[in-house]
């Protein structure tokens, strides 16, 4: 049995870092393990310039304890009257990684989304143009469509036109919850790739509904029944160089997830890289883990790898019911119960 990994220093590929007091408390779970995060940019109001970006990758670095090495990677926020030569702007400030595709209304501060991509169309030309990836939340908004269905439906109705209108375009399809997802990612052409969280490999939608409702395991896109899990689980061991580590940590207050409409989002980022440990482990491929979570990104994003590493050890340890956030409580992913691996 292994009791212990040595990886490359992971990066993640899909994280929520908010901003101000929330940002400090958060902050430094990330950088304890991983390198790099493309840092969402679902703020309040979202960040759609360059301008703004740049304002909140150093409102990230101010934030960082002394001693912690950490490079945020920025998105910014797309909408439906992003000019082409903001897309540039972004390219050329340096800071700015990715454009981020939030339909509107389909999540967490996603009201200022676009509503057609036609609206998008000279963003996204002039993001192929510059080798800029689009980074997509993949389901519809429309409330005729089932709440399971709506990834599924995402890919037939606007990510295959997207990818036949520009074939040039670097696309990520974020936090994939679906078999349909998987293999439509893995047929497809290589400037496609997905990320995948660690909680979607390691529940399925049981979880929400544990002996009642359990607000701390909704996300979204929500999670699906077993035999998705079991595929995204498939994808991230394949070995496939377009399936990456993205967390989706996405930490809310605690009254605000225990709530009569609570919000979606689970917080991992204290137990990341743990957490991935364990399903690969349980898949049997742990030896699949550092190019999951340490090779493929860098490459599909043309950043160097890292080159310090990391070290967990098989080693229990207990995760706390709470942590503190701003003026409330962050209620971590497996609060109060145990995690099977440790970072050192
Ligand atoms: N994943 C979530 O459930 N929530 C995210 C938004 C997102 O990634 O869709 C958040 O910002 O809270
Ligand atoms: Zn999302
Ligand atoms: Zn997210």
């Amino acid at each position: 049995m292994t009791t212990k990994i040595t990886l490359t220093r992971p990066d993640d590929w899909h994280l929520h870092l908010r901003d101000g007091e929330g940002l400090k408390a958060v902050l430094p779970d990330t950088a304890k393990q991983f390198a790099r995060a493309i840092v969402m940019p679902n703020l309040r109001p979202p960040v759609t310039t360059a301008e703004a970006a740049l304002a909140y990758y150093q409102r990230i670095k101010q934030a960082l304890p002394a001693g912690m090495v950490f490079e945020p990677l920025m998105t910014l926020y797309l909408t439906d009257n992003t000019p082409a030569s903001e897309i540039a702007a972004a390219r050329q400030s340096g800071v700015v990684h990715a454009v981020k595709l939030y339909p509107a209304g389909a999540t967490t501060n996603s009201d200022s989304g676009v509503t057609s991509l036609q609206k998008c169309a000279a963003a996204l030309a002039e993001m192929e143009k510059q080798g800029m990836p689009l980074l997509i939340h993949g389901e519809v908004t429309d409330g005729d469509v089932d709440v399971f269905d709506r990834e599924k439906v995402f890919i037939e109705r606007h990510l295959q036109p997207l990818l036949k209108d520009f074939p040039g375009l670097k696309v990520v399809f974020e936090h994939i919850t679906t078999q349909d997802a998987a293999e439509f990612v893995a047929a497809g052409p290589a400037n496609l790739a997905a990320t995948i969280t660690a909680h979607h490999l390691l529940m399925n939608r049981n979880a929400m509904f544990t002996g009642g409702i359990r607000p701390h395991h909704y996300c979204l896109p929500v999670l699906k029944r077993e035999t998705h899990r079991a595929a995204l689980v498939k994808a991230a061991t394949s070995g496939s160089p377009k399936f990456f580590l993205g967390t989706d940590s996405a930490p809310h207050p605690k009254s605000a997830k225990e709530a009569s409409c609570g919000c979606a989002g689970m917080y991992t980022a204290h137990a990341a890289i743990e957490l991935y440990a364990e399903a690969f482990e349980e898949a049997g491929a742990l030896d699949k883990l550092e190019g999951f979570a340490s090779f493929y990104g860098p490459d599909f994003y043309h950043l160097s790898r890292n080159t310090t590493q990391v070290t967990l050890h098989k080693q229990s340890w207990l995760v706390p019911e709470s942590i503190p956030f701003a003026d409330d409580a962050l209620v971590p992913l497996r609060a109060g119960q145990t995690v099977a691996w440790k970072l050192v």
